[in-house]
């Protein structure tokens, strides 16, 4: 028998989230499925909601948000044998592009009342579990710096300067990376190690990730004028920076980064999760997503 609980975080996406609970509700009653909606609170409380989920009897939980909801929502199921349902209705919802699940509500509501499924990699990063991208480097201060300018610029227009702002000043740091036992010294502006293809809303910055290889592609911009850099970022959004001179990449299980002279913010699915090193490996088991 089928149980499902909706998790939505009301503020993913400036509230988008909240405009589909009437939508999920009157779609759910035509159906012979049980299920709950329950609204998260506050930061860590989509996490709680699913940690409660099992002993609660549901045997799928949907996360009604953006990356940082699912995120929230891993770190609360994985493990429990329970599925997971995603409505993406973030900002970013970068995760979905590289499973192809509709961002149209009705249609995402039709791939989790359909139940066909696939098992995807877990990552873990320290002691959090991941589904998409590890990074390090320009992209976290890009994230701090769009925090701080949403407070007087909205939306992507806070991104956009966030991002021109960081590519001007921000300096390449020096890493120690280790992938599979393989040890390199780098002065880096960022590494991406990822399960999925896509971060920071759209750039699709490890291109030829798969979700369920059981392994993790990793890119590596190393340090390179900032002509260079400025040119090169348009590039990522369609993968092609691959190719260019100064950008490397690799496929692994382990990867272990540490900064060499200052900490650096681990930036798990967008969300900053604390300073390196990290430690980052793919769990035994996978997760089963409503595809
Ligand atoms: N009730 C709440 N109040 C404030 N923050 C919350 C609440 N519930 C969850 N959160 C936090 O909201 C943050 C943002 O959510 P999310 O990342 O899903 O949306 P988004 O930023 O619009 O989308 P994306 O990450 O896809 O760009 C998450 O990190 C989550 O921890």
């Amino acid at each position: 028998m089928r149980k499902i609980l909706f998790v939505v975080n009301p503020v993913a996406g400036s509230g988008k989230s909240k405009t589909y609970i009437n939508i999920i509700n009157k779609r759910m009653k035509k159906t012979n499925i049980e299920f709950d909606i329950k609204i998260s609170s506050s930061i860590g409380n989509v996490t709680e909601l699913c940690k409660a989920a099992k002993s609660n009897g549901y045997t799928s939980v949907v996360s009604v948000g953006g990356d940082g909801t699912l995120f929230e929502a891993i770190n609360g199921i994985f493990g429990e044998n329970i599925k997971l349902g995603i409505i993406g209705s973030g900002t970013g919802n970068d995760f979905i592009r590289s499973l192809k699940i509709p961002l149209e509500i009705e249609k995402a509501l039709d791939v989790v009342i359909n139940k066909s499924t696939k098992f995807v990699d877990i990552g873990i990063v320290n002691d959090k579990y991941f589904l998409n991208v590890v990074s390090f480097g320009i992209d976290g201060e890009i994230v701090r710096l769009t925090d701080k300018i949403k407070n007087y610029i909205k939306g992507t227009s806070a991104y956009i300067t966030a991002t021109l702002k960081s590519l001007a000043t921000y300096k390449p740091k020096a890493m120690s990376i280790k992938i599979d036992g393989k040890l390199l010294h780098r002065e880096a502006y960022l590494v991406a190690v990822g399960n999925g293809k896509y971060f920071g809303g759209g750039m699709m910055v490890l291109p030829e990730a798969e979700i369920d290889d059981g392994l993790f592609d990793i890119c590596i911009v190393n340090k390179m004028n900032k002509l260079k850099l400025i040119a090169l970022f348009p590039s990522i959004f369609t993968g092609k920076h691959m190719s260019v001179s100064g950008v490397e990449n690799y496929r692994a299980k382990e990867i272990e980064i540490r900064s060499i002279k200052e900490k650096l913010v681990v930036n798990a699915d967008g969300n900053l999760i604390g300073p390196s090193p990290a430690l980052i490996k793919i769990a035994q088991s996978k997760l089963e997503i409503f595809v």
